[in-house]
């Protein structure tokens, strides 16, 4: 099977710091990825090379076994940790910037997850609470018809009962050749959805492994592989 995002090699510097270094991955469809690193180990780095938004200074990076391009910037959609919409804005407004700007933008799915996540259309986005933006922005990228989602720190901003309400929209409205890749601090309410996760460090990949795997062959929840790996 062709992945959905091969890394090979790949490293990245902003002048004398190292953010990513060596790092060689394979994500294959149908899989929830939790890409899990603690500040700073280089996790929205991964993400906007993976996103075509930064260029890896060594290394390879393949989407659904295409070069970084137009064509596989097609295929992902990036929720990145700072909104992409504009100020002036109102959620209808930001639903049709993304019908306008991607092909694959579908406008019913996108209604009808604004509906579940509680957002009104005439909602003004200056006004709306960084929870409900991060919904607001996990709807946008949600609803695009992507092979690959890129979903920087989702929940950070939401309270523990809509985290499990997002939680399940995630599960709900993903779909199934696609693969799913979340970066978060928030092991413990996050981890029920991962398949597999890629564990970074200081721009290194630690590890990458089946949640399954984790539990039994290592007799560990995620949150303990996390905090054994990021004591400081
Ligand atoms: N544009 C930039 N210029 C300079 N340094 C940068 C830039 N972007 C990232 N870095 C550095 O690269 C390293 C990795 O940053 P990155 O944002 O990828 O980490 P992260 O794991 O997403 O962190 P956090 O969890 O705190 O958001 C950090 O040391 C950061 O300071």
């Amino acid at each position: 099977m062709v992945p959905v995002l091969e890394i090979t090699s790949a490293g990245k510097r902003f002048g004398s710091k190292t953010a990513l270094s060596d790092v060689t991955l394979k994500a294959q469809p149908g899989r929830i990825i939790g890409l899990l690193g603690s500040n700073g180990s280089g996790k929205t780095t991964l993400m906007k090379l993976a996103a075509g938004l930064v260029p890896p200074d060594t290394g390879e990076i393949r989407i659904c076994g295409e070069p970084i391009g137009t064509q596989s910037k097609g295929l992902t959609s990036f929720m990145p940790d700072k909104p992409l919409t504009e100020p002036w804005m109102r959620v209808r407004d930001a639903a049709a910037f993304y019908a306008d700007f991607y092909a694959d933008f579908d406008k019913a799915k996108a209604k009808e997850m604004l509906s579940f996540m509680g957002l009104k259309d005439n909602d003004k986005i200056t006004s709306l609470s960084k929870g409900m933006n991060e919904r607001l922005q996990l709807t946008l990228a949600l609803s695009r018809n992507a092979k690959l989602y890129l979903l920087d720190e989702p929940i950070g901003g939401v309270d523990p009962v809509a985290r499990e309400k997002i939680l399940d929209a995630i599960l709900n409205y993903y779909n199934e050749d696609s693969c799913l890749i979340i970066s978060t601090h928030l092991v413990t309410d996050i981890e029920r959805i991962f398949d597999e996760v890629i564990l970074i460090k200081d721009g290194r990949l630690i590890l990458q492994e089946e949640v399954d795997q984790i539990r039994m062959a290592r007799g560990k929840s995620i949150v303990d592989l996390f905090k054994e790996v990021y004591a400081e």
